[in-house]
């Protein structure tokens, strides 16, 4: 494994005031920074943060490669139902980690292994089209949700069961595989009552920390990721993301990187991946981010309304799109590169006759070419007072696609520590959800029907 992240640009030495960070800056940070680490480390052997053990544990793996390839000698479409901590994190690793037109390949160019689908929305038009480009016999669901009882998690399963059952009559238990929590919620009875098979995610393993467990392990398995390698790579950077000196601790590190900026006014983060593979990590991370550090309250129960706004943006696309702003709009974000050294084929650039202007880049390769832009973008930036910093892969492989996973997450509950909030809640979508239910006419939530209608109803509306 081979990540590095190069911090230079984030200090005042290089981007000046007001938005460098001056070593002392960062050397206050060091002593807070051991509390939290403690606390961590205790924490995890307590048995409260099971996710940082994850990439060790070897029955898990070897039951879900088995169950894996069961799974992918049965069908052409494996299709994944889930949203938020569900979903996010198999579809960047299965961008990362498989041919970007996998989908679109014959099989044997997938090495046999079914195509997968990943699909996270109630949208009529795209649920209804994507089932019709599906055969029943063909295909099997996996449901995944950790609480069991998410709303569109739900509604997708109630179709693709009735879709299976009209088809296949019984056996459609036999194309419908469940990930869910080991003992509670109604997923869980529902496998239990109907005896499907089925896999748990870890009591204590929240959504969005869950790829690696079978929520993101099993779908990838089925498409071919070497999940071993996966693994392994995650638990090479569980070694550096658990030491103890800040400075020594790029997971730590980032976090204070972040944090710091975050106070001196720059609230959005952005992610931004020079790698078309890298492109959908920038969106699972947004999650992470988002729901882990955009809070109200704080651990001491004071009210602070915290959190960077996570961003995504693509390199080169975006340079075309967002770096404008980037650069000369307001002093309000911080960008984190993904760099990538070795892309794994590389294209060059042959002469053009007849085309002058272009003879400065015959000869030359799109590596050089991409990596010139990504080095070119973060220097402007850099002369504009504007932080970055870059994470760079030696290539996109699993073990470093792990590796950056499992510094992420460590990244996101170390940022916790210094915001002071609770990273592994999200109490702020419940409200909505609970609207939801009041205008679906759910039991027991007849009072958020009414409180709807008078949050609507109370002002005239507006509209053009
Ligand atoms: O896996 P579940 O329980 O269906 O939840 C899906 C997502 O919904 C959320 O709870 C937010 O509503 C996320 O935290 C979670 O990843």
């Amino acid at each position: 494994m081979s990540i590095r992240l190069d911090y230079t640009n984030m200090l005042a030495d290089a981007i000046g005031e007001p938005c460098g960070i001056s070593p002392n800056e960062l050397d206050a940070l060091r002593k807070p920074a051991q509390a939290i680490h403690q606390d961590l480390m205790q924490r995890r052997e307590q048995g409260l943060l099971p996710f940082y053990d994850l990439p060790f544990d070897r029955v898990v793996l070897e039951s879900v490669k088995q169950l894996g390839d069961q799974l992918a000698g049965r069908c052409s479409h494996f299709v994944v139902l889930g949203i938020g901590g569900s979903a996010l994190g198999t579809l960047a690793l299965f961008r990362a980690l498989r041919p970007l037109y996998h989908n679109l390949l014959p099989a044997v160019e997938r090495d046999g292994r079914p195509r997968l689908l990943i699909l996270d929305n109630v949208d009529p038009a795209g649920f209804g089209e994507a089932l019709d480009l599906l055969t029943p016999d063909e295909t099997i669901f996996c449901v995944i949700s950790k609480s069991g009882s998410t709303v569109e998690t739900s509604c997708q399963l109630m179709i693709a069961r009735h879709w299976l059952e009209t088809a296949l009559g019984d056996r459609w238990r036999d194309h419908l595989v469940v990930i869910t929590d080991p003992e509670s919620g109604s997923l869980r009875e529902l496998a239990e009552r109907e005896q499907l098979t089925s896999c748990a995610i870890p009591s204590g393993v929240g959504g969005r920390f869950s790829v690696l467990t079978p929520v993101g392990l099993l779908p990838l398995a089925v498409a071919g990721v070497d999940i071993d390698a996966l693994l392994a790579g995650a638990a090479e950077m569980e070694e550096r993301a658990t030491r103890s000196d800040l400075l020594e601790n790029p997971a730590y590190l980032n976090a204070a990187l972040q944090v710091l900026s975050y106070r001196k006014g720059q609230h959005i983060s952005v992610l931004m991946p020079y790698s078309d593979r890298l492109r959908d990590i920038a969106d699972w991370y947004r999650q992470l981010w988002a729901e882990s550090l955009g809070k109200r309250t704080a651990l001491d129960g004071s009210r602070v309304h915290v959190g960077p706004t996570p961003v995504k943006a693509l390199g080169t696309t975006d340079q075309h799109s967002q770096v404008q702003l980037y650069m000369e709009g307001p002093f309000d974000k911080v960008v984190t590169f993904l760099a990538v050294e070795d892309y794994g084929r590389d294209l060059v650039f042959p002469a053009f006759p007849g085309a002058g202007h272009l003879d400065y880049l015959s000869g030359r390769s799109m590596t050089e070419l991409i990596q010139a832009e990504q080095q070119a973008t973060a220097a402007a930036l850099t002369s504009n007072g504007r932080p970055n910093c870059t994470l760079t892969l030696d290539r996109v492989s699993p073990q470093n696609v792990g590796g950056l996973v499992y510094l992420f997450e460590v990244q996101t509950l170390f940022a916790g520590g210094l915001f002071g909030v609770d990273p592994l809640d999200q109490p702020g979508v419940e409200e909505g959800k609970k609207y939801t239910y009041g205008l679906m006419d759910r039991p027991g939530f007849e009072d958020m029907k009414q409180r709807f209608e008078s949050i609507v109803g109370g002002v005239t509306r507006r509209q053009l």
